[in-house]
């Protein structure tokens, strides 16, 4: 079966035999290898990755002790991508061959009571289950030269030329947008934008402090400046996040490993805003930063949100006689945003120019580079790698 670059009719119905960055142990770099996948299945759409890029979720789930209940390998990591539709199985009408796509690991059934309610973007019908390979079957559509499974990640596995996703894992977007941005738009670019518009809602002339200035927690920036608020504060331990968040719209910074020893990050953060931020974000993952960023806030309306994966299981503290005074926290996946009908708006507003992406790709590599992209992100170098397929 020979390997295939671009799309075509020829695979519809049978198995394509392409290239995929196959995470076999936990830690290791990736082996690009060739898979078998097969063709999709009712309700799925087999997709040609044009590109891809590496979120932090994706070095979570590649640090992952194999011991761990959602560790599986070998499994194809990447979720954040765009790319064309090769083919689809029976009962998809929403996408046809050559649609451009961008697959988000958030399901949107459009038909659950969480789909149909503007409360929340949570699919309760098909869930976010880091375990489980296609959400219907359960099953996996990769298999090694041997035969042997390859897993899938989060609904979409797009560290793969080509892929097969639920169709509620499918957006489909406008062929004007560059290839690069509406990679972006993918996972964690959106997820800020929406944390700070949708979850937040933050108003004109707020505080805002922001832990974690990594893709995320920089598009919260930007969203936020663009709601106006009159003083962003970034929290994080690597000094050059301060003036790469300049650009983005960080008014102050704060490194917890300069502030003095007798005051907290939350204690100067308090200073900063006389009393606390009116609105703060942990984009790191780590309960203890949660605790922080929640005591970062203010008294009386001060509202957390959690968008940080905290994978190690440690509880969250907090001080209810805090939550007494008026204080919220709350988390969303995705932004709160419901994946099919807000993710096309974010490419309108990119568009008209209402939504700046400006400066959150960092490099770009080719596929079989994707190693570099692990390296880049992990000694902090990275906002985004671009990682481009093969044409
Ligand atoms: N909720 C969601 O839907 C969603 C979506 C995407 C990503 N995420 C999560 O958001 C988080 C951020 O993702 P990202 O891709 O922006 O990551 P990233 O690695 O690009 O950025 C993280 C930033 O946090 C900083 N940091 C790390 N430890 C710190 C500490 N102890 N104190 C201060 N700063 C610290 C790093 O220097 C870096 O700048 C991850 O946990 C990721 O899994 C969640
Ligand atoms: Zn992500
Ligand atoms: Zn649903």
């Amino acid at each position: 079966m020979p390997i295939i670059r671009s799309v075509t009719r020829e695979y519809i119905g049978k198995p394509i035999r392409c290239k995929a960055a196959i995470c076999k142990k936990s830690g290791e770099p990736l082996v690009i290898e060739e898979v078998e996948l097969d063709p999709p299945k009712s309700w799925e759409v087999r997709i040609k990755i044009l590109c891809t890029s590496l979120c932090h979720s994706d070095v979570t789930f590649w640090k992952m002790n194999s011991s761990a209940p959602t560790a599986r390998f070998p499994r194809i990591l990447g979720h954040e991508a765009v790319g064309l539709v090769e083919s689809v199985g029976e009962n998809v009408e929403e996408v046809k061959e050559g649609d451009l796509v961008v697959p988000v690991f958030l399901p949107n059934c459009g038909e659950c009571i969480d789909c149909g309610s503007t409360k929340s973007n949570n699919c309760t019908k098909f869930g976010n289950k880091p375990i489980r390979d296609m959400p219907r079957d359960g099953t996996s559509r990769f298999r090694d030269m041997k035969g042997e499974v390859v897993h899938h990640l989060l609904g979409v596995s797009s560290f793969s030329e080509y892929t097969v996703v639920d169709v509620t894992h499918v957006v489909k977007i406008t062929h004007d947008i560059p290839l690069d941005k509406a990679c972006l738009l993918s996972c964690g670019v959106s997820t800020g934008i929406g944390a700070a518009w949708k979850v937040a809602d933050v108003e004109k002339g707020t505080t805002v402090a922001i832990f974690g200035l990594g893709a995320v927690g920089l598009a919260v920036a930007v969203a936020a400046k663009q709601r106006g608020a009159s003083k962003i504060i970034g929290v994080d331990l690597n000094h050059d996040k301060f003036e790469i968040g300049k650009q983005f719209g960080i008014t102050d910074f704060v490194n917890p490993s300069s502030t003095s020893n007798e005051k907290s990050v939350s204690e100067v953060i308090k200073d900063m805003t006389n009393g606390g931020a009116d609105y703060c974000f942990e984009c790191i993952g780590l309960a203890s930063l949660m605790t922080e960023a929640f005591n970062s806030s203010r008294e009386g309306w001060g509202k957390t949100v959690i968008i940080g994966v905290e994978m190690h299981g440690s509880p969250l503290t907090l001080n209810p006689y805090d939550i007494l005074k008026g204080k919220t926290i709350t988390g969303s996946l995705f932004g709160g945003l419901k994946p099919k009908s807000d993710l096309p708006l974010l490419a309108q507003k990119y568009l008209d120019k209402e939504l700046n992406l400006d400066g959150f790709i960092s490099q770009e590599v080719d596929f079989k580079d994707i190693n570099k992209a692990f390296d880049y992100l992990l000694q902090g170098k990275s906002i985004r790698c671009i990682i481009r397929m093969d044409p």
